[in-house]
């Protein structure tokens, strides 16, 4: 019997013997963890919307057979769970596979016909009532058709003009004022279609038929509130936002809560697109694998996954989603014009330089791993192998650099891209960020069609990470001569909250402090006052990649043998091999690892949907960077999900920006009442601001007294003070071997001289007589 099963949900009801498994409110406890394997509730919000302008709310009905939105396919929470699997993704109700078509089973493209399906559209009133009841703020950034701001100025200086006409004619009037700050209004928020159900991608938005089978064998039965909102704009943005011209095309930024399904949101577009291409082949092209689309990520174990998922909803399309390894070719032109020009175009980026190169200096723990090395036989195995059949690369930006780049500068790339059409970059603040800025820009560059749409995708995007690619966007533009616009997706809060996890913020006086409540955590059976009850399989963070093989080390025999001993904990870090980082990967997925220690390499987009907890052994160095974190929980709305932080006294002076995501957290879960809030209020006052160069240090580093070298950097049971006599002890054990050494060399001296002088003395018989 797996004993993680028993801990993670051995109160699972059984008809035979409910009166040995506890009481009922611990079964209904043991079946909500995200362990358990119960169909998650994949939408987040759904507020109730009071005025129906119209007076009902219509129905719509789907040929598909997915009914509305809000299925009852979401209560189904009193499911059997006997053979579940903690991290399989959910099972659809039937497990019938795709309807095959039979001219696409072998990769053989459908003809499409570029009939144009006529969408069955909802009004404004009924798509603001959706967007607005769950959550979808739509905006418009855009700086190559006109900047909200220009908006804002151009509606003003109509208003004033027009006042002028009507102040001569003496006509101006309260009413058409107020028309016109509406009408200004109403170009900077943006309310297109939204997707009520999957069925609607085939049937209204004409998706390949296989396609849509895949995203139905998954098992999604109802759209999240991004792939609600990204859906139907990135696949007829003319149609979604009822407007033709912007069938062109639509760049585009999302921030959307951690488990969201963000990656298929962006994949989902990104096959259409590769398949609509297709379509268009004339008969006789034959098909022709083309690279039309970029995913990038920032870790190998996030760029693996998306190939993971990709691949799933790709199956029997004849579209190749392709990791980006060391010696693959892929189409590519060297040296252009273009790179040049925009290269040349770049020389504002030299303000931002020394900063960046400041911070690249410093570095990081856990940037994404050298790649470097991939560079060695580079020429070599290009010029051996044949380009590789890629339609859509999914990609870390290192080692794709390290393809473009031919000269080993991985700053800036030689080779162009004229193929692809679409860059996606998940977790595009991170990849926009100077850790990894130069590598994804230069990626960008590389896409030198003038069709290229950009998506970004995060869970967190700060103001300055927008207007970087606001900026870019429009330099792109005005070198193309195009024009698209920018919208931005928001979901929830903008960039602060986890709202469906429990939060819980820890303080022990010292790092010892930590460790013990950590035992605690790991034993839930013995008493834990310091924190809530974490069953396995959970996640622990630590700053750096010395303290996280510390912490294992210290940790690693506190499983007991019969429970499966030190193989039920494990560490991963950068420093490790892919190979070795896979095995743990795989073996955490499967339940056989229940504690993973790790480092802010796992911290982003990682996908483990039945983790029950994340601990913050060390404090993250951000608001983001907590977001982040705590979101390996609680993924696609699982319920039961919890995140410890510990802090000591050192992450005082940095520890506001992560109580204050949790009281947002916990003001979007709704829990607002007295009592119901991890973080009281008096410690949020209480807290000191973190400063901005603080901030901006302690992203960069972390708490410097953490980091190799520094007093608390090393983990360990001890407190100082039996540190202190240990090292006293050993210190006198030391001096009295010394000592013991030195008198028995004395020893040996004396001895020496004395018996040279017996020896002396026997030589020297003295006088005879
Ligand atoms: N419509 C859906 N219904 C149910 N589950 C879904 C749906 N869409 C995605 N999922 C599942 O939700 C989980 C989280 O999805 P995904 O990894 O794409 O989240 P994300 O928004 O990218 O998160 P992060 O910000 O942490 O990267 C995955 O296991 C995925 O299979």
């Amino acid at each position: 019997m797996d004993i993680l099963k028993i801990l993670s949900r051995g109160t699972k009801p059984n008809p035979k013997n409910q009166a040995a498994k506890g009481s009922a409110a611990a079964v209904t406890a043991a079946t909500k963890l995200p362990s358990a394997g119960a169909i998650p509730r994949p939408q987040l919000f759904n507020d109730p919307v009071s005025s129906t302008p119209r007076g009902k709310k219509r129905k719509r009905k789907n040929k598909g057979g997915d009914k509305d939105g809000d299925d009852d396919a979401q209560n189904n929470e009193d499911e059997d769970l006997s053979d579940v699997d903690f991290f399989a993704p959910p099972k659809p109700k039937s497990e019938t596979g795709p309807q095959q078509h039979t001219t696409e089973e072998d990769g053989e493209p459908e003809k499409r016909k570029n009939k144009k399906r006529k969408v069955k559209t909802l009004d404004e009133d009924e798509c603001k009532q959706i967007l607005r009841s769950h959550r979808l703020k739509f905006t418009l950034l855009s700086s190559t058709s006109p900047t909200v701001a220009e908006l804002e100025a151009q509606a003003e200086a109509e208003g004033k003009k027009k006042k002028k006409k009507k102040s001569k004619k003496g006509e101006e009037s309260k009413e058409e004022k107020e028309k016109e700050t509406k009408k200004s209004s109403k170009l900077m928020q943006l309310w297109p279609q939204p997707l009520t159900a999957f069925g609607q991608l085939k049937y209204d938005y004409g998706i390949n038929q296989t396609l849509a089978d895949n995203i139905t064998r998954q098992g999604f039965k109802v759209p999240t509130e991004v792939q609600m909102g990204a859906l139907p704009l990135l696949l007829q943005p003319g149609t979604a936002l009822g407007d033709k011209e912007m069938d062109k095309g639509v760049d585009f930024l999302a921030v959307a809560p951690t488990g969201s399904g963000k990656t298929i949101a962006f994949l989902i577009p990104a096959i259409e697109g590769v398949l609509k291409a297709r379509g268009e082949v004339q008969e006789g092209d034959g098909i022709k694998n083309e690279l039309r689309a970029i995913v990038v990520a920032p870790t190998r174990e996030l760029a693996s996954q998306i190939v993971n998922e990709g691949r799933k909803l790709a199956i029997g399309t004849g579209v190749r989603v392709v990791l980006m390894k060391r010696g693959l070719r892929l189409q590519a032109e060297g040296g252009d014009e273009q790179a040049e020009a925009e290269e040349d175009s770049d020389s504002e980026e030299d303000e931002e330089k020394q900063e960046e190169q400041q911070e690249d200096d410093e570095g990081e723990e856990e940037q994404e791993d050298s790649d470097e090395e991939d560079g060695g036989d580079k020429k070599k195995d290009q010029k051996e192998k044949p380009l590789a059949k890629v339609d859509i690369l999914v990609t870390t930006p290192k080692i794709l650099l390290n393809f473009l780049s031919d000269d080993g500068k991985l700053t800036s790339s030689k080779k162009t891209l004229p193929t692809v059409r679409s860059l996606i970059l998940d977790e595009a603040d991170v990849l926009l960020d100077p850790i990894f800025r130069k590598q994804t820009m230069a990626i960008w560059k590389s896409c030198v069609h003038p069709d290229v749409a950009l998506t970004c995708w995060s869970a967190t995007m700060a103001s300055n990470i927008e207007a970087l690619v606001t900026k870019h966007l429009s330099k792109r533009a005005k070198h193309f001569n195009i024009s698209r616009p920018l919208i931005r997706l928001v979901v929830g809060l903008k960039d602060t909250a986890v709202p469906n996890v429990t939060h819980k913020l820890i303080y022990t006086a010292t790092e010892q402090g930590k460790l013990l409540a950590l035992r605690q955590l790991l034993h839930p059976a013995s008493s834990s006052d310091s924190g809530p009850p974490l069953r396995p399989p959970f996640i622990v963070f630590t700053q750096t990649i010395d303290r996280a093989k510390a912490l294992h080390k210290e940790l690693q025999f506190d499983i007991p043998l019969e429970a499966g001993g030190s193989a039920r904990i494990a560490v991963l870090h950068s420093s490790l091999s892919d190979q070795i980082r896979s095995k743990i990967m795989a073996k955490f997925r499967s339940g056989e690892v229940w504690v993973l220690i790790t480092t802010d390499v796992l911290a982003r987009g990682v996908d483990f949907a039945g983790v029950n907890g994340v601990v913050n052994y060390d404090v993250p160095t951000s608001a983001a960077g907590y977001v982040h974190r705590a979101g390996r929980t609680g993924r696609a709305g699982r319920e039961g999900g919890v995140a410890v932080t510990f802090y000591t006294k050192e992450d005082i002076p940095f520890v506001k920006s992560v109580a204050n995501v949790i009281a947002a957290s916990e003001k979007q879960a709704g829990k607002t009442a007295a009592g119901e809030e991890s973080v009281k209020k008096w410690l949020l006052d209480a807290l000191p601001k973190v400063a901005k160069e603080d901030k901006r240090k302690l992203k960069v580093r972390g708490v410097e007294a953490r980091r190799a070298g520094g007093k608390e950097a090393s983990i360990t049971t001890q407190s100082s003070w039996e540190r202190r006599k240990e090292n006293n002890k050993r210190q006198a054990i030391e001096a009295s071997k010394k000592r013991k050494r030195l008198a028995q060399q004395a020893e040996k001296q004396d001895g020496g001289a004395d018996k040279k002088k017996k020896e002396n003395d026997e030589e020297w018989g003295g006088l005879d007589d």
